[in-house]
């Protein structure tokens, strides 16, 4: 039996229940390790800030999670289930959602059919069902229309009232919810948030973390993966921390733990060079 190294068998330890479990997980872009034997796992309903200077590998470690690019090696149990080797649709329909860094939202169309767009393959798009079965084709419709209101009132209230107004006419705080809600409509159990804050005001920052912190506390065992720059938003939501450096786990733990880390201060520091 091959010995597992001494990271995994103590983050594992850590974690026997964790949502999702991490062990040794390597990608390499040709000669350059973005992730490097990475151990770490995420627990249910927790919410996790995933921390490290620019090129640590944070965003690669959402890319692999969800499937778009495959591990050179390692492991990610996810809900019991093995994520490697999974498409991004059938991660998807596990139950892992997420925003991206640039936004993604289609700015002519509505709020309603952004939303609605992320959920796309579990709609019958048949054109014989469109058109002949009008009536069936109409409760699909309805029904997620309904659904789209629900969670833009739990997420957004002002919204529903705007719900087929073109995403161009929106602010960038509004725009960004309208991208949450659109990881929320599979009513995913992990959300994975790309710098969120990305492109907003201090006020904005601090309303989107209002509503965010809303949320976590109506969809009962949500958990969440933060990546994100801005140090007040990391403080105020996270439970724990995960700092990496060059696709390394160099600290972990609560924040105040995680700022009063030499490694970490060197890591920041040494970036700024
Ligand atoms: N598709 C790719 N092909 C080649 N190299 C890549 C690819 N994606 C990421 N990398 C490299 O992997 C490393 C980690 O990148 P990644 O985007 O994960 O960092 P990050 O921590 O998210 O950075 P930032 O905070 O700037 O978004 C970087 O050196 C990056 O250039």
């Amino acid at each position: 039996m091959s010995a597992l190294p001494k990271s995994a068998v103590s983050d594992a330890l850590a974690a026997p229940q964790a949502l999702v479990q991490v062990t040794d997980l390597t990608m390499r872009f040709g000669g350059l390790t973005a992730l490097d034997k990475l151990n770490m796992h995420i627990g249910d309903g927790e919410v996790v800030g995933l921390l490290g200077p620019n090129g640590s590998g944070k965003t690669t470690f959402f890319n692999v999670l969800t499937g778009l690019y495959k591990a050179s090696s390692g492991s990610i149990i996810y809900n019991n289930t093995e994520v490697i080797g999974q498409t991004p649709q059938e991660i998807y329909r596990s139950g892992v959602a997420r925003t991206f860094q640039r936004s993604r939202l289609s700015l002519p169309l509505t709020v309603f059919d952004n939303i609605v767009i992320g959920d796309y393959q579990h709609m019958n798009q048949g054109l014989l069902f469109n058109l002949f079965q009008r009536k069936a084709f109409r409760a699909e419709y309805d029904s997620y229309v309904a659904k789209v209101e629900a969670l833009l009132n739990i997420f957004s209230p002002p919204l529903v009232a705007r719900m087929f107004e073109p995403v161009e006419t929106f602010t960038m705080i509004d725009r960004r919810r309208i991208e949450v809600c659109r990881a929320l409509l599979s009513r995913p159990r992990l959300l994975l948030l790309d710098e969120p804050s990305a492109g907003m005001t201090h006020d904005e920052t601090e309303a989107l973390m209002d509503d965010i912190l809303q949320v976590r506390g109506k969809l009962e065992n949500l958990s969440i993966v933060l990546i994100e720059h801005e140090m007040n938003v990391i403080e105020r939501i996270t439970d724990r921390c995960i700092v990496l450096n060059y696709g390394k786990k160099i600290a972990e733990g609560t924040y105040a733990e995680i700022t009063a880390d030499p490694n970490v201060q060197t890591a920041y520091l040494g970036e700024a060079e």
